[in-house]
């Protein structure tokens, strides 16, 4: 159901016009407001991408990048659950962390009561949808609650479009932005094919299409989810007994783990310039050359595949057209020649990603 909705024009074109507004209303002034001065981005990103998702998703606006920057109940309890979820993975033993649920201490206490939160926000956005009406409304939310009466239900939808769609895109966008403050010359391409396709006005806003026709930002975005995917690793647990094509045999119940940070920087995979940022691999005759989902499984791939991937890419490229047009970015902190993660669902820097934004 999920697949027919995203793969619509008018979801798409209803998706293109909250992400345009989200830029033009708040991304810009907020970075105009405060150039030449020391800003996070990753957090600006990450506030960005929360207000598209959740006006996206269900028609409400938390308004996170206002000029103010206020926080939101729902984000925070949000990125707690998320926190405590992952930091399960990193236990030495399940066994700690299903205990301390059992008997609802710690961080599993937390998680209990930031989950319940985070329930409780999404049920009263359905409840006030349900009040506000939602047939002629084109939020997923109003689009599903159409043919599902099952609140629980609405709520999981909800629930995983949110994950889905907001701290991946924010990620994304934070190491793309940090490998062009170190590649200068990658940006004043980008810059060229936009001026190519756009016209050299600033002001100009991208079109849809227009974001469709420049091959050279398609492979930078790419290359940068290459080597920083916002998934860095997924695991699936098998339902039952099977073989891999290399003949190695998997129980039933084994947990399989595939890891798209490693597969982006192994010499067998992507040869040995795999370390270097080189959007030209991606390039056959300035046309776009995608690679095998099984290579670069970044949005995964099969039957269960990345089910934003296309939103995802048309709001990246309206996000880093509209920045690189209007400002400089430049990264503050030396220390980010190397980026260390914080343990989590999606990569998320640790310490933020300081940059000083000036107009162009
Ligand atoms: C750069 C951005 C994104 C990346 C790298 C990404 C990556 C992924 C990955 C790896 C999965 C598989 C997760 C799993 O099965 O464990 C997935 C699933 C999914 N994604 Fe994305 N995603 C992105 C953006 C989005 C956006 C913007 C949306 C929605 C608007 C979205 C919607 C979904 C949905 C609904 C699924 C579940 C598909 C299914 O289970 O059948 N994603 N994504």
């Amino acid at each position: 159901m999920a697949s027919l909705e995203l793969g619509s024009v008018s979801i798409r074109s209803y998706a293109f016009d909250i992400v345009t507004r989200e830029i033009h209303d708040r991304l810009i002034p907020l970075l105009h407001k405060n150039s030449n001065t020391v800003l996070d981005l990753q957090d600006v990103l990450r506030r960005f991408a929360f207000d598209n998702i959740c006006r996206f998703s269900f028609g409400l606006d938390p308004g996170c990048l206002e000029l103010d920057m206020p926080m939101s109940e729902f984000a925070v309890a949000f990125d707690l659950s998320s926190k405590l979820s992952a930091e399960r993975a990193i236990c030495v033993s399940p066994l700690i962390w299903k205990v301390k649920r059992l008997l609802n201490i710690g961080s599993e206490k937390e998680l209990r009561g930031a989950i319940k939160m985070v329930n409780l926000l999404a049920d009263e956005v359905i409840k006030q949808r349900r009040k506000l009406g939602f047939s002629s409304n084109q939020d997923l939310l109003s689009r599903f609650m159409g043919t599902v009466n099952d609140d629980t239900y609405l709520r999981d939808i909800v629930i995983s479009f949110v994950l889905a769609g907001r701290d991946t895109v924010a990620a994304a966008l934070t190491s793309f932005f940090w490998l062009l403050s170190n590649h200068k010359e990658i940006e004043s391409r980008i810059l060229e094919e936009s001026n190519r396709v756009m016209g050299t006005d600033q002001e100009l806003k991208p079109s849809y299409e227009q974001t469709r026709e420049m091959p050279y930002l398609q492979a930078c975005l790419y290359e940068s989810m290459r080597l920083y995917p916002p998934v860095q690793f997924d695991s699936k647990f098998a339902l039952g007994d099977d073989v891999f094509p290399d003949g190695t045999f998997i129980r039933k119940g084994t947990r399989v783990t595939y890891h798209p940070y490693a597969m982006g920087r192994m010499e067998q995979v992507w040869g040995s310039d795999c370390l270097e940022y080189k959007p030209e691999r991606w390039l056959q005759k300035g046309l776009f050359s995608p690679e095998s989902l099984f290579k670069y499984p970044v949005f995964q791939g099969g039957v269960r595949v990345c089910l934003g991937k296309e939103m995802a890419l048309v709001e990246m490229k309206n996000v880093a057209l509209s920045l690189i047009r209007r400002f400089k970015i430049i990264a503050t902190d030396e220390s980010l020649k190397k980026p260390k993660f914080a343990p989590g669902l999606t990569a998320t820097v640790n310490g933020g990603f300081p940059v000083m934004v000036s107009k162009r």
